[in-house]
């Protein structure tokens, strides 16, 4: 079994008098697709919340690599090497595809003004770095023929594509991902299972995923948390998730 990366124990989370998440715990391995699912409302976007440093946790400790990153905001975890991709596609939609990928990359690139004003050898080498970068993670993509295009006018597919590169290319070691299959085609699904798969493999970052296409996260997942009403039910392999009743009553029954 391999070690533990994310590590989330007693996460609570109240809006008001609304309990959205209740004592919520889970760790994720290094290398390891973990999904989270459950019905709407069941706190899962709000877990993600709390872990990428969008909110900060009413209770509860959330560890990277054993460093205490809750109630971190988002800018700082994703320096812990923690990134996530958006229910509703993020990107900077006027700009082109390749300057999204040149963007997200700022906080790797030499950016001292006097530096950049003299292009100074080693500020041109960090431009160079980053638009290499950007040009293998198109290849990557397959959407290398689309580098000069607005974002905002790729295909929807493509745009989701474009946002996993985004996050990838500051080379994480978590990836989150939100609901990546929703409004995708069928044939999109496959080639999104695919490449969680590759990005695993090929790259070793562990992936935390939210999502509703039961065939996807049965196919990509490791382990499987099922939540219902803020508190996980059950976690364990997708075979034993499938088959358990508690979870067939609470989500997949509702279907
Ligand atoms: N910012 C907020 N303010 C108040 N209530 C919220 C907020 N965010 C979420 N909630 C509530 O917390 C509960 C959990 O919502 P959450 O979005 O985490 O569920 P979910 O499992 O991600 O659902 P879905 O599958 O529909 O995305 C819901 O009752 C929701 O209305």
């Amino acid at each position: 079994m391999s070690e533990t990366l994310l590590k989330v124990s007693g996460l609570t989370m109240r809006f008001g008098g609304l309990l959205a998440v209740d004592q919520v715990e889970f760790e994720v391995r290094k290398d390891e697709v973990f999904a989270i699912i459950g019905p709407n409302g069941a706190g899962k976007t709000t877990v993600f919340n709390c872990v990428g440093g969008f909110y900060k946790p009413t209770t509860g400790s959330i560890l990277m690599d054993g460093k205490k990153i809750d109630g971190m905001p988002s800018h700082k975890v994703a320096q812990q090497g923690l990134v996530r991709t958006f229910q509703n596609v993020r990107l900077f939609k006027n700009l082109t595809v390749l300057e999204n990928l040149l963007v997200a990359q700022h906080t790797h690139i030499e950016t001292s003004l006097v530096k950049g004003l003299f292009k100074v050898p080693s500020y041109r080498k960090s431009e160079q770095d980053a638009l290499k970068s950007a040009a293998e993670w198109l290849d990557f993509m397959g959407i290398r023929q689309f580098a000069n295009r607005e974002a905002g006018n790729l295909a929807y597919g493509h745009q989701r594509r474009l946002e996993i590169a985004r996050c990838m290319i500051t080379r994480p070691r978590l990836l989150m991902l939100d609901e990546p299959a929703a409004g995708l085609n069928p044939q999109e699904k496959r080639d999104l299972q695919q490449l969680i798969d590759q990005l695993r493999k090929e790259f070793g970052v562990a992936v935390l995923l939210i999502e509703h296409d039961m065939s996807l996260v049965m196919g990509v997942s490791d382990r499987i948390m099922v939540m219902e009403h803020g508190k996980p039910i059950t976690t364990g392999l997708p075979a034993d998730v499938r088959s358990d009743p508690r979870v067939i009553k609470a989500y997949l029954g509702e279907e």
